[in-house]
């Protein structure tokens, strides 16, 4: 991503795949910061009344992946804290279109530690068989995506939550003090 960051919009975007901790991380690092926080899966679930699992299977991914974009292009306009994403938003074209210019972070996770983190979920993209090679391929074939979409990458598997949040706040600081607007480390 090159060019400079929006003056206004979220203090922070987590991206990455299902289980790298983006809302657990997200909420903690509102926290720290002393802003407001947003998820735009638990966004989607407030608005539309309905869960996650039942979209997908009632109306299926395409539908759920309108709703998304809609919810995530309005909490990009309108947040100011910290926002978390569903792991695929990012995928959908006008979604990393719209990422450009924000403090966009990815949380990055292997493929068994993040499984383990959500194998008893009822997360619907991995509710099939064979879930756990259906979670690696998803994750390979996002993988690109999510670091074109970020200003930086965090490894989300380097410890508590509480500790990942530090790392992202040290390299906020970091961002916001010395190093030039927009430049991926
Ligand atoms: N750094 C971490 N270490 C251990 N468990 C974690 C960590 N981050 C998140 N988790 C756990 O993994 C699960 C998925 O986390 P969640 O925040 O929902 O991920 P995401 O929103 O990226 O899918 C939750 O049970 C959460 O408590
Ligand atoms: O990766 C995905 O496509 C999805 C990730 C989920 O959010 P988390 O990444 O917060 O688990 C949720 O939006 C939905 O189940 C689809
Ligand atoms: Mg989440």
């Amino acid at each position: 991503m090159t060019g400079e960051f929006t003056d206004r919009g979220p203090s922070a975007v987590l991206i990455g795949f299902m289980g790298a901790g983006k809302s657990t991380v997200g909420r903690i690092l509102a926290d720290r910061l002393g802003v407001d926080f947003v998820d735009t899966d638990s966004e989607i679930v407030r608005t539309t009344g309905r869960s996650i699992p039942d979209i997908f299977t009632s109306d299926g991914p395409q539908h759920f992946r309108e709703i998304e974009r809609d919810v995530v292009l309005d909490v990009l306009r309108t947040h100011r804290g910290v926002v978390a994403l569903g792991g695929g938003a990012v995928m959908t074209p006008a979604v990393e279109s719209a990422l450009a210019g924000h403090r966009v972070i990815y949380l990055r996770i292997d493929a068994d530690a993040g499984f383990a983190r959500v194998a008893d979920s009822d997360r619907p993209l991995i509710a099939g068989d064979d879930p756990h090679a259906r979670y690696a391929e998803l994750l390979a074939a996002r993988d690109d995506t999510y670091v074109r979409a970020s200003v930086f990458v965090v490894d989300a598997g380097a410890g508590e939550p509480d500790t990942v949040a530090d790392v992202i706040l040290t390299r906020l600081a970091h961002a916001l003090t010395g190093e030039r607007v927009g430049e991926r480390p």
